[in-house]
């Protein structure tokens, strides 16, 4: 087909007369009249997904949130690894009860293909920016787990891509839409005052990263191993960071800086981001880092906000909030607090509630019904991300460091500037 006809898609030729007699009938139709996206597929008919990682998380959420519901309809499966995308594949098929799940083992192949309106990335972290990046070249919506970026750097340009892209985009930070609400009790009555004025919140996660030392060990076919280390340093493949089989743990590549920023961004990108939501910091951040006085210790690291409120990475697992007139203590399996009536308590306007959403992915769906916001959008949870960076670059650099949450800099400290990203392998350089 030459140029021309490549252009024309299928319309009759018209000729000037008609044109200009179509154009007064578009100019004259209701303006909510929108064009089909991606064919004509009406906005009640499901969403066709594909799932980009298919370990433990990609699993998990397949079963418990995307296949028991209707409104989406999962059409393809893509892993670096062949066993896991097949088997990917039949837990799929085995829902529908047909053979059509598509399998890809490049994560590209699947954004691009025209039965994928929006992708599910549950991959490890270092691949996250860069997956979704090329959902929003595509103008595919997508849902990506937290921690949602593993550099400041990455943060800042997930913001901006997303928006330019006006993709709808869910963070799979759950704690804001599940566990019987307990997360969002607990911001719901931080915000209000209920404990006075906020003094410090105490986020109890785990360790720092560190550098991957691990052995090169001998790989099973099937994988894609320069694919699984994508932007990271070349090295040698290891079972921690990639584990055979239908493995049913968490692997270990969050404890290392090449992938992950360690227990305390596993984790902390859940529970920091409560705090960021309580503090009402979700389009911002805190203003200083400083590192914990003892220079061999793994916890105290603290970030402080403008108004003088102190995030501190420490203390009981979860986040608890302390102010001057009481503490909010909150996890997945438990809220409490002192006095122990602050909790008894509804808030008394429709605008001081926050939303109770029926689940995280059911969230995710709405909005893509009605293309608004999703409640944890890629600025929610790239500044939420930010936080544990923040963190994790007290405790490997040492230093008390001044933060500009809105140019996304350290203020007068080139060296530190320098930190806001992390050496990739030739051909995953970040735009701009
Ligand atoms: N919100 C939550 O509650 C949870 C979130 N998570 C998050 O989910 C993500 C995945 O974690 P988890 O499932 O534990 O990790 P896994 O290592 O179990 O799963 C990741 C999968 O992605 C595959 N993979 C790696 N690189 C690529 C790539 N470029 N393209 C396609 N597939 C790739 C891996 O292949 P291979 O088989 O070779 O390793 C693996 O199968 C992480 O970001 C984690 O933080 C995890 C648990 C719970
Ligand atoms: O919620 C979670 C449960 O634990 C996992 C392993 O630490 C985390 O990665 C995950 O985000």
């Amino acid at each position: 087909m030459g140029y021309r006809g490549a252009m024309n898609h299928g319309l009759p030729k018209l000729d000037r007369r008609q044109l200009l007699a179509a154009g007064a009938a578009l100019a004259a139709a209701p303006l909510s009249y929108s064009l089909p996206v991606r064919g004509q597929r009406a906005p009640s008919d499901p969403v066709r997904l594909g799932v980009i990682g298919y370990g433990i998380r990609g699993r998990n959420l397949l079963k418990s949130s995307f296949l028991p519901n209707d409104g989406f309809r999962v059409t393809a499966v893509c892993d670096v690894d062949e066993t896991r995308r097949l088997v990917g594949k039949a837990l799929v098929d085995e829902r529908y009860g047909d053979d059509a799940c598509a399998v890809e083992s490049e994560h590209g192949a699947l954004i691009a293909r025209d039965d994928v309106d929006a992708v599910v990335i549950a991959t490890p972290d270092h691949w996250h920016t860069h997956q979704i990046l090329d959902a929003c070249a595509a103008g595919k919506d997508a849902y990506c787990e937290k921690p949602l970026t593993l550099t400041l750097r990455e943060s800042q340009i997930v913001i901006d891509a997303v928006r330019k892209a006006g993709i709808v985009f869910q963070t799979g930070s759950q704690q804001r839409s599940e566990y019987e609400h307990r997360f969002v009790k607990a911001a719901e009555a931080v915000r209000a005052g209920r404990i006075g004025r906020v003094l410090s919140v105490h986020v109890g996660v785990g360790d720092a990263p560190v550098p991957c030392d691990l052995p090169t060990e001998e790989m099973e076919p099937g994988l894609d191993w320069d694919r699984w280390l994508g932007p990271a340093p070349m090295r040698g493949y290891n079972e921690i960071l990639s584990p055979r089989g239908l493995h049913g743990h968490y692997p270990l590549w969050r404890k290392y800086r090449e992938y992950a920023g360690g227990g305390l961004a596993d984790m902390g990108a859940h529970h920091f981001d409560i705090a960021q939501w309580a503090l009402e910091m979700d389009d911002s951040g805190p203003v200083k880092v400083v590192p914990p006085r003892d220079p061999s210790s793994k916890r105290g690291a603290t970030l402080v906000y403008a108004n003088g409120v102190r995030l501190i990475h420490g203390g009981p697992h979860g986040a608890t909030f302390i102010g001057e007139d009481g503490m909010i203590a909150v996890d997945r399996g438990r809220i409490s607090s002192i006095p122990g009536d602050i909790l008894e308590w509804e808030p008394e306007s429709e605008a001081d509630r926050l939303p109770r959403n029926t689940g995280h992915a059911a969230n995710w769906l709405d909005r893509i019904r009605d293309r608004g916001v999703p409640i944890c959008s890629a600025e929610v949870g790239a500044r939420s991300a930010a936080i544990c960076h923040l963190m994790n670059i007290a405790y490997i650099h040492r230093q008390e460091l001044d933060w500009d949450p809105v140019n996304w800099r350290f203020e007068g400290n080139d060296e530190a500037n320098a930190w806001l990203d992390y050496e990739r392998r030739e051909g995953y350089g970040l735009p701009g």
